[in-house]
Order: C-alpha cells, then structure tokens, then sequence
C-alpha cells in the first residue's frame, strides 16, 4: 500500500465572489521509502497541498490517504494522530529562539512519554551528532549560522523517527553550499531510518536528491519526468 494515496483532491480558498480554486483534481502516489520532490511556479498550489497531506489543513473533496488514513473529511483527532507520525521542516526553520540546539531537538520527543528525560537527551544529543552539530548542543539558534539551524530542525524533525517527512522550501533561506549539504543529510538520514520524504522547492540546485520530481502548474499536477542528475 502506498505511503501517500491522493485521488481527485481539489481545494478552494474563499466562498462566493472570493472562491479561488486552489488545487483541481490531485493525483499523487507516494511509496515507502521514497524521496519525492514537488516543484512548480510560485503560486500553484505546493504549498497547499503538503499542508493537507500533513494534516494541517482539512479538504473536503477526493480522497487523500495518509499513512493509512483517510484525511479529506477527517475528524481533528484523526488528523492528529497522523500529524504525530510526520516530521516537518519548514522554509524558516521554526526553531525556539531561548532554548539551545539540544532543548530544541528534546521538544519533539515531549509527547513520547515512554521515554525518560536521559533517554530524550541521548536520542536528541546523537540525532544532533549525525548532523554534524555534536559541538553545538548547547548553542541558541541565534549563535549558529543559517545552514546549522537548518540542520537542527531537521535532527529535531527526524529525531522520533517520523514514517513521513514533509518539508517546504527547506533550502530557500540558505546558500547554494549549506542547502545541498542540509538536503543530503536529510536523504542519509532518511535513508538509514526508512523514512518517506516529500519536499516542496523552487530551488532546482536540490533536485538531484530526488527519486522522482513531481510538477505543480496552476493546481494540477503535470506529467512526471525524471530528476536531472
Ligand atoms: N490562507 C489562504 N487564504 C487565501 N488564499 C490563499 C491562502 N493560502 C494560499 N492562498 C493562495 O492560494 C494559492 C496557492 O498558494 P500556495 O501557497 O499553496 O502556493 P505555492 O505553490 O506553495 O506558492 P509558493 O511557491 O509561492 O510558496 C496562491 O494564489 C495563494 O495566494
């Protein structure tokens, strides 16, 4: 069963005379284990449709099954018991600006009440090491550079070992060098823990990372063409 199984989802922003039509009839499979880059022009509807997929926006028309859940139509409490198994990055990195790099990452496993605090330390702490920040454990967001700050939310993204990954615009904030070296941790990572990945971008320098690039134009997906590598 795929991982992501969307058939005929649209979207519409506004009522009456302010309706915007957003997305228009929305096909997507998405398998386990697989790194899928979504890339369109600014507007279509990327960004729309992750947040759906992700279960912070509910749509009401088509089906979009989510790790074995039905989202379109869902009631809150389904849509947060798939939110629960997702990692997200997003284009700013979300990070809390008082707490350190370590305390960042820990916040992610607070729900995980089978864990006690050394073992969210430990988790947290070699999660934070694979993306090479193991001197930085104390540091706040503001004494690390763009690209470390990226790598923390993605170390706090992936640290209980979400089923799926959505991220939007990871790399938008960050120069040519740190977003390929924050997207290629993301893919090992992702990799090494059988986790699923679907990445919104405008920034073509990523798209090699991908097992396939999927096109948004207008609110409606355009054939699939392999990734440039
Ligand atoms: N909350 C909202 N209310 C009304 N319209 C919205 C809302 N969010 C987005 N839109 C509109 O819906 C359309 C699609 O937006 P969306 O953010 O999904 O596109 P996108 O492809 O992610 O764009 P970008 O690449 O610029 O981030 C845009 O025209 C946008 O202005």
């Amino acid at each position: 069963m795929a991982l992501v199984d969307v058939k005929g989802v649209s979207f519409a922003y506004g009522v009456g005379e302010f309706r915007r039509q957003v997305l228009k009839n929305v096909d997507l499979l998405i398998d386990r284990g697989e790194i899928v880059i979504l890339t369109g022009p600014s507007g279509s509807g990327k960004t729309t449709l992750l947040t759906i997929l992700g279960g912070l926006r509910l749509a009401v028309t088509g089906s979009a099954v989510v790790l074995g859940r039905e989202l379109v139509n869902s009631d809150e409490n389904v849509r947060m018991g798939v939110r629960r198994q997702i990692g997200y990055i997003f284009q700013q990195h979300n990070l809390f600006w008082p707490l350190t790099a370590m305390e960042n990452v820990c916040m992610a496993l607070e729900l995980d009440d089978r864990l006690s605090e050394d073992e969210r330390r430990q988790r947290a702490g070699d999660m934070l090491t694979e993306v090479g920040l193991a001197d930085h454990l104390d540091r706040r967001p503001k004494q690390l550079s763009g690209g470390q700050r990226q790598r923390v939310a993605i170390a706090r993204a992936l640290v209980s070992r979400p089923t799926l990954v959505l991220a939007d615009e990871p790399t938008a904030s960050l120069d040519k060098a740190s977003g390929h070296e924050a997207v290629n941790i993301l893919k090992r990572l992702a990799k090494d823990y059988g986790a699923t990945i679907l990445l919104v971008t405008h920034d073509y320098r990523i798209l090699d990372i991908a097992d396939r690039v999927i096109t948004l134009e207008d609110g409606a997906i355009t054939p699939t063409r392999a990734p440039s590598s």
